[in-house]
C-alpha cells in the first residue's frame, strides 16, 4: 500500500485514467496539493509570484476534488496550508511520498527540480508521473477581485462541529476541511460517545470513541497543522457549545442544521453568544443495495462490511487444515440457521452444536446422568426425559448453576462434532458449526475461521416473543445472560446481520462465501 501526492491544478483532469492510475498503483493514501496553473508553472521557474487567492474558489475546489474521488477506495487529504497563506513554499505531509503525480506534462527537470524543492517528506525511491488530461473549460481560475474575497469569507478564531466521525468518509472530510478554512486559531470537535450510539445501524461495528478521536486528529493535523485542535469525547449533541463562552461558529449539514438551532437555544437561555452556523450540503451517493441512504453514510460503510473479513484468520496447527472449519455463532434468535441454510446452498457441509447438544440429554447417556444427579429429579418429566425449559428457567437465572451444567456437557458435545465431522464431512473442503455457545465453550481454536451473526437485543426481544411466546422480561433475562454483540464482533472475522429482508442476508452470505474461496484458493496454492 503506497502514498501519492497529486499536484492538483483542475479537479476536472481526474478522469477515468487517473482513477485507474491509482487504483493500479494500489494507493492507500492521496493528498492532493491544489496549485493554479500559473503558480505551478511559476514555481517550477523558480519565479514564485505573490498570487492573489479567491478563498471561495479555493473551498470549491477543495470539496470538488472530495467529490470527483468519492467512489475510490483510497484516503483522500487535500492539504490547506495555502489556504490561508498563499505564499506557501513547500508540501508538508506526515506520510512519506512515494509517487508524485502532476496533471499536465512539464519538462523532467522541472519536475525534478519542484520535487526535490518542495516536497519536503517523500521516501527515497519517490517517482514522479505526468498525465495528460484535456483541460476543458472548468473555470479554475483565481479571481482577480480582491475586495469580493475579502469581504466574502467569512473567518472566526473559535469553530466547533460534532460528529461520530465512524469511518472517516469524503463528506466528514468536506464538512471538516469547512470548519478548518474558517478557523484561525482553535477548531473544537465533538465526537459522540456510546451513549449516542444505539439508535444507529449496527452500532457494533461502530469503532471505539478514542479510535475515532485518533483518526480525527492524524487527519486534522496532516491537512493543516497550524491551527489548534481541541478534539473531546460528547455524552449528548450540545458537547462543549453549553458551556463554552469563546465559540462563534458552528458548522453543520442541512441534515444536522436542526442540532445547531437547540445550541443556540440553550445558548440563547444560559447567557451564551449565539454561533454563527454554516451548513454543508448532503454528499450524494448511488444505492449499493436497496436497504442503503443514498448519501455518502457511515451506516452504508457499516453495511457493506457484512459479510466481508474483518480481520484476517490465525492460522490454527492444531487442527487438520481440511475441512476448512467455519465456526458460526451469534446470541439466541439472531439467524444463525438462516445463515447456515444459505452456506450449506453453497455446499458447505453442516453440523448443528446445538442439535448434538439435545442429544446428550438422551435418557442414559453421559450427559442425562449428570443432569439428573445434579439437578435432580425436578428438571424431569414424568417420563424420566429432562424437562428442557425447566432446567433453562434453573441455569438461566443462576451463573454457578449454569457454569456447572456447561463445564460437564461442553466437552461432551464437543467430542460428538469431532466424530460427527470425520464421519460425515471428511471430504468436505468446508464445514460449518453452528454453535450458540461457540466462544463461551472456548470452541474458537478448534475452528479456522469465526463467523458471527448479530441483531440488536430489541430486535431479539421481539423475535423471542412471536418464536417462543416468551415474555419481554423473559426474553430481556435470556438476552441479559449472553455476550454482548460488541465482543463477538471483536473475536469474529465475519460477521453477518439478519435485520433486513432475506435476500439481503442471502447476499451477506454469498460475499462472504466468495471471498472464503479467494482465500482458500490462495492457501491450496501455497501448499
Ligand atoms: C449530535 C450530532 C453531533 C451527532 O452526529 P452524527 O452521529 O449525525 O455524526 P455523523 O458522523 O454521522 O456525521 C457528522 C456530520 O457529518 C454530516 N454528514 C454525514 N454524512 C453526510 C453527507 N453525505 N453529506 C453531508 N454531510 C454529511 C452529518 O450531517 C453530521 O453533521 C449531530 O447529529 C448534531 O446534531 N450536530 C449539530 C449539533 C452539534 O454539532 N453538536 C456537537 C457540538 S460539539
Ligand atoms: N431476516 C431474517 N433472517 C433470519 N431470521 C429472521 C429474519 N427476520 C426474522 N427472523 C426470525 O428470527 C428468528 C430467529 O431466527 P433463527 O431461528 O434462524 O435464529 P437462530 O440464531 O438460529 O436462533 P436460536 O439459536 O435461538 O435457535 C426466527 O423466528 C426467524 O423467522
Amino acid at each position: 500500500m503506497k502514498t501519492g501526492l497529486l499536484i492538483g491544478t483542475n479537479p476536472k483532469n481526474i478522469g477515468n485514467l487517473f482513477k485507474q492510475l491509482i487504483q493500479n498503483e494500489r494507493l492507500s493514501t492521496l493528498y492532493i496539493q491544489l496549485l493554479t496553473e500559473m503558480k505551478l508553472e511559476a514555481l517550477m521557474l523558480n519565479q514564485d509570484k505573490n498570487m492573489y487567492t479567491n478563498k471561495n474558489v479555493f473551498r470549491k475546489t477543495v470539496f470538488d476534488y472530495y467529490s470527483t474521488l468519492k467512489n475510490i477506495d483510497v484516503d483522500v487529504r487535500v492539504l490547506l496550508p495555502n489556504f490561508k497563506n498563499v505564499n506557501l513554499l513547500k508540501v508538508i505531509t506526515k506520510k512519506p511520498i512515494e509517487v508524485v503525480y502532476f496533471d499536465s506534462t512539464y519538462s523532467s527537470s522541472a519536475i525534478k527540480n519542484f520535487v526535490q524543492t518542495y516536497v519536503v517528506n517523500k521516501s527515497p525511491n519517490c517517482r514522479t508521473i505526468s498525465f495528460f488530461a484535456n483541460n476543458d473549460e472548468y473555470n479554475f481560475s483565481f479571481s482577480e477581485n480582491k475586495e469580493e474575497s475579502v469581504h466574502n469569507f467569512e473567518e472566526y478564531d473559535y469553530v466547533v462541529l460534532g460528529g461520530t466521525f465512524d469511518k472517516l468518509h469524503i463528506a466528514h472530510k468536506i464538512m471538516l476541511s469547512e470548519a478548518v478554512m474558517r478557523c484561525r486559531k482553535r477548531l473544537t470537535v465533538g465526537v459522540t460517545t456510546e451513549s449516542l450510539l444505539q439508535s444507529k445501524i449496527l452500532p457494533d461495528l461502530i469503532e471505539d470513541c478514542d479510535i475515532r478521536i485518533k483518526i480525527l486528529n492524524d487527519f486534522l493535523n496532516d491537512i493543516e497543522s497550524n491551527i489548534e485542535y481541541n478534539i473531546v469525547p460528547i455524552d449528548d449533541m450540545y458537547g462543549p457549545t453549553k458551556t463554552d463562552p469563546t465559540l462563534e461558529m458552528i458548522v453543520v449539514s442541512t441534515e444536522t442544521i436542526k442540532g445547531a438551532e437547540k445550541v443556540n437555544e440553550y445558548r440563547e437561555n444560559t447567557g451564551l453568544s449565539k454561533l454563527n452556523v454554516i451548513s454543508i450540503d448532503i454528499i450524494k451517493s448511488v444505492k449499493e443495495s436497496d436497504n442503503e441512504e443514498n448519501k455518502i453514510s457511515s451506516s452504508n460503510l457499516r453495511m457493506r462490511m457484512l459479510g466481508t473479513l474483518l480481520r484476517p484468520p490465525v492460522p490454527r496447527l492444531n487442527i487438520p487444515s481440511r475441512p476448512y472449519i467455519i465456526g458460526l455463532t451469534g446470541n439466541i434468535a439472531s439467524g444463525k440457521s438462516s445463515i447456515s441454510n444459505h452456506l450449506q446452498k453453497f455446499g458447505c457441509g453442516y453440523v448443528n452444536c446445538d442439535e448434538l447438544g439435545h442429544k446428550i440429554y438422551e435418557m442414559g447417556s453421559e450427559g442425562y446422568n449428570f443432569i439428573k444427579d445434579h439437578f435432580g429429579l425436578n428438571v424431569l418429566n414424568e417420563d424420566g426425559s429432562v424437562n428442557r425449559k425447566q432446567l433453562g428457567t434453573i441455569v438461566f437465572s443462576d451463573q454457578q448453576q449454569l457454569q456447572k451444567l456447561n463445564s460437564i456437557l461442553w466437552p461432551i458435545i464437543l467430542k460428538n462434532v469431532k466424530e460427527r465431522i470425520t464421519v460425515l464431512h471428511s471430504n468436505e473442503d468446508v464445514v460449518v458449526i453452528e454453535a450458540a455457545l461457540l466462544i463461551q465453550a472456548n470452541w474458537v481454536e478448534e475452528c479456522h475461521e469465526l463467523w458471527a451473526c448479530i441483531i440488536p437485543p430489541n430486535e431479539a426481544v421481539k423475535r423471542l416473543q412471536n418464536r417462543d411466546n416468551l415474555s419481554v422480561e423473559e426474553a430481556q433475562t435470556r438476552i441479559r445472560s449472553q455476550l454482548k454483540n460488541k465482543e463477538i464482533v471483536s473475536k469474529a472475522n465475519v460477521i453477518f446481520c439478519t435485520l433486513w429482508d432475506e435476500n439481503y442476508t442471502k447476499k451477506q452470505v454469498e460475499k462472504a462465501w466468495c471471498q472464503l474461496q479467494e482465500r482458500l484458493s490462495f492457501t491450496n496454492s501455497s501448499l
